[in-house]
């Protein structure tokens, strides 16, 4: 059964099933937040207590100098405590996300009628999925948001298939992000004691999606979120917003710049990228890399796009926290799955904070 609605069920067949989204409703002239789209009390975002994460963007040119070794540090350490950074100098063309941010915004700005062809009902590919809140149809409250998701499997097919409107931006982004992407990894591996040419690290981010979240304006955003509480299911995740803000992080353990459980912001950062940690790397680590719940907030002043690219695993990789860790940890906090296995379960339930990872739990551990 589907969520139940004041207005009955026109105005989730209106938002969901006819394509029309989000975006749609506001621009028939919305003035007041629907129920479907009210959140508990536990679930709304007090955004005057939230502090903004003011650390320093880790300039990633140094990785390729003399000054690896202290760069790598400040990589791993960022992934040991927050779970989140940001990066400058990472080889992402600075005008290119600013095209990206247009794109973005113009895409969102074209007739319902032409994005809902990509409905994931009716879309010409499986590499192209438009839809609106995350798993509309599991979801009590739903969330404030419409996106498009490309995958990616190679070029020939992402310039067959994707959007002509948005394809290319979308592909020169992720062209240049993964070989960042690749350096990260390596790092965050290396300090895990891995080789670099283990296959394992190409096995990880075997898999690619590019989306783009549209948050449209909402008329009262202490009811709504744009993105509940979850965590990232994939390896690593590299995240494009811009500069309206209202990207929220849990801080998992106390430490220096804050107390546990405490939210902080991710501020917008010109010209910076955003780095998160995923559940998968979260696992392999016997959970030294914090996989961190993260959400967003809605504003009533104007829309705010973002754009992540998921970085996964091969469908069927074998993923569990590394023997050697396990060994010197005595404790194996996680047991061994298939990676296709964990994403069904990821995409099956609504986001709940960090439940996604129980999946994984070990019945041996406690
Ligand atoms: O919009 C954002 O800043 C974050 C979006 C997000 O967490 C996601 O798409 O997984
Ligand atoms: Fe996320």
């Amino acid at each position: 059964m589907g969520p139940s609605f004041d207005e009955g069920t026109s105005l989730y067949n209106f938002v969901v099933r006819d394509g029309n989204g989000v975006k749609g409703m506001v621009d028939s002239g919305l003035t007041t937040v629907p129920a479907a789209y009210t959140q508990p009390p536990r679930e709304r975002i007090d955004k005057e207590s939230a502090r903004k994460h003011e650390q320093q963007p880790i300039d990633l040119s140094r990785l390729d100098g003399p000054e690896h070794d202290e760069v790598a540090v400040e990589i791993v350490r960022a992934a040991e405590t927050l779970g989140f950074f940001q990066v400058i100098n990472h080889g992402v063309p600075v005008d290119l996300l600013e095209s990206l941010k247009d794109t973005a915004n113009k895409f969102f700005g074209l007739p319902p009628e032409q994005k809902a062809v990509y409905r994931s009902e009716v879309s010409p590919t499986p590499l192209v999925k438009y839809g609106t809140s995350f798993v509309p149809e599991k979801e009590k409250a739903l969330e404030w948001k419409d996106y498009i998701s490309l995958q990616y499997v190679n070029d020939a097919e992402a310039l067959q298939h994707w959007p002509i409107e948005i394809r290319d931006v979308a592909l020169e982004y992720l062209r240049t992000s993964i070989k960042m992407v690749r350096k990260l990894l390596e790092v965050l591996m290396v300090n895990l004691g891995m080789k670099l040419v283990d296959p394992k690290i190409d096995a990880l981010i075997d898999k690619k999606m590019v989306n783009m979240n549209f948050y449209p304006t909402c008329p009262n955003p202490d009811l709504t979120v744009g993105v509940g509480r979850h965590s990232d299911m994939g390896t690593l995740t590299v995240l494009l917003q811009d500069g309206i803000g209202g990207l929220y992080v849990k801080i998992e353990e106390d430490m220096r710049y804050g107390k546990k459980g405490e939210w902080v912001e991710i501020p917008p950062t010109p010209g910076a990228l955003v780095i998160n940690v995923g559940d998968m790397l979260q696992v392999l680590s016997n959970k030294r890399y914090k996989s961190a719940e993260h959400r967003v907030r809605t504003t009533n002043t104007t829309s705010r796009v973002s754009i992540p690219i998921f970085t996964i695993p091969k469908l069927t990789e074998k993923i569990a926290p590394l023997p050697h860790l396990v060994e010197k940890d005595g404790i194996a906090h996680y047991r061994e799955f298939m990676f296709v296995d964990y994403m069904k379960n990821f995409f099956g339930n609504a986001h709940e904070g960090k439940k996604s990872l129980d999946f994984a739990n070990n019945v041996d551990s406690s």
